[in-house]
């Protein structure tokens, strides 16, 4: 079966469901030419058309079977088991990993949404990697052939035995089986390094924390969490950085939406990572999904929105929105500095956000709301991973057509 779903010229549903009436009459008289054919392939495969494009028929695979795949990256410790959570959250049902399957094993399942970490496509164990000299970022300790064909396999709507990386034993373990679901979210070091895997993702995202605050989060969970001290995390932090800028940062270029996090710039030398600057950087001109804007759309808007309506204790909340460049291509930017102090009173700020891809007024509050324990749930990283979190059920429901239901 074809599918064009995984490139840029995915069908605008738009287009899709406008009535050959409508259309140009050029192109309508394309469309009746190439109609017996197409229909004879309709018929055959239980098919459904999706674009009339000059001289030809563009056919996507039935909407049931389509596999919608989401790309996250990010380094290790840089929040995306925290943005996960607040993902397969707007799907619904509790992820859980494989039933009765390997402890160990690092993939969530839940009702329409599995997430499987790349960290299982790693060809070196931690021995091999010792051995070899090279860390967990290097590409010679990935399995890419692999990577591409079991998620290719997936998007076609096929079962993959998929390895397991073991990360309490430092082992690969046997491997697990995988059913295609509706979204596929592949997140770890590299879902964008190798061009065969990028080409399969449609919506790609990068969780880009700077330095300071990578290390701040990292003391935060290794030490407190992990008992591991100062002096190791610090090494092993200068021991990747080479090979993150060499092999990881490089894939935020290719990212549709990346989520910058940056120390404050409302208090001068706060280093500690309790306050954050967020920015959400969003490719314009995408046909899967709109950015959000503040206002007014491609205006350049700063707001301070503490006083009656919004509570905030020092140091405040400061937004900006505004069109800017990212590696040469156009891009909206949304900014938080600073931190809610009633999360409640986040619909305020909601109110004024457009193309936010809720589907009801205060969506985004409610979910931050039910998602009020997690990390960065009162600052710019909770707000704009869940807003990130819309997006994709937005660009799940433009490419299969299908309407999902908010829970
Ligand atoms: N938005 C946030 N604000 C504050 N702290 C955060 C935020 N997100 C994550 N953290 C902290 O950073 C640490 C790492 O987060 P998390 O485990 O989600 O990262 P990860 O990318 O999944 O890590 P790994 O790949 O190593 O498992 C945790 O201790 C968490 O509390
Ligand atoms: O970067 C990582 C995860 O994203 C890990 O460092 C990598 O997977 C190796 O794991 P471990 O340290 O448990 O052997």
């Amino acid at each position: 079966m074809q599918s064009v779903a995984g490139t840029k010229s995915a069908v605008a549903p738009a287009m899709a469901a406008r009535p050959l009436a409508a259309r140009p009459k050029a192109v309508a008289a394309q469309a009746a030419i190439a109609r017996p054919s197409f229909a004879k392939r309709v018929a055959q495969r239980g098919l459904k058309a999706s674009r009339v494009e000059s001289q030809r028929v563009v056919v996507v695979r039935a909407a049931d079977d389509k596999v919608v795949v989401i790309g996250l990256a990010a380094d290790s410790g840089c929040g995306k088991s925290t943005f996960m959570r607040r993902v397969t959250g707007i799907f619904g049902g509790e992820p859980k990993p494989p039933a009765g399957g390997n402890p160990d094993s690092n993939t969530l399942i839940s009702d329409m949404t599995t997430v499987i970490c790349l960290d299982d496509y790693h060809s070196l164990d931690r021995n091999g990697r010792k051995e070899k000299a090279v860390t967990a970022l290097a590409p010679e300790a990935q399995h890419f052939d692999l990577m591409y064909e079991q998620v290719k396999a997936l998007k076609e709507g096929k079962a993959v035995q998929k390895p397991i990386y073991n990360h309490v034993t430092g082992l690969l373990d046997p491997p697990e089986e995988i059913k295609a679901p509706k979204i596929l979210i592949i997140e770890g070091l590299h879902p964008f390094y190798d061009d065969r895997v990028n080409d399969l993702v449609d919506f790609r995202i990068y969780l880009d924390i700077s330095d300071e605050i990578k290390f701040a989060w990292k003391i935060q969970r290794d030490m407190a969490e992990r008992g591991h001290s100062l002096e190791s995390i610090k090494a092993s932090i200068e021991a990747r950085k080479p090979d993150f800028d060499a092999y990881i940062d490089p894939q935020k270029k290719k990212a549709d939406m990346i989520i910058q996090v940056l120390p404050t710039q409302l208090v001068p030398d706060e280093k500690e990572g309790k306050i954050l600057r967020v920015r959400l950087i969003m490719k314009d001109g995408k046909k899967l999904f709109d950015p959000v804007y503040l206002f007014d759309q491609g205006s350049t808007v700063s707001w301070i929105p503490c006083g009656r309506k919004l509570t905030c204790s020092f140091p405040g909340i400061k937004m900006f929105y505004g069109p800017d460049t990212y590696y040469g291509e156009e891009v909206s930017v949304l900014e938080m500095d600073g931190q809610f102090d009633k999360l409640e009173e986040l619909i305020y700020m909601e109110s004024h956000l457009s193309n936010t891809s809720a589907k009801f007024y205060g969506e985004i509050t409610q979910q931050m709301l039910k998602n009020a324990s997690f990390p960065g749930s009162n600052n710019g990283t909770g707000l704009f991973q869940t807003i990130v979190g819309l997006k994709v059920r937005e660009v799940y429901e433009r490419i299969t057509e299908k309407e999902v239901v908010p829970v």
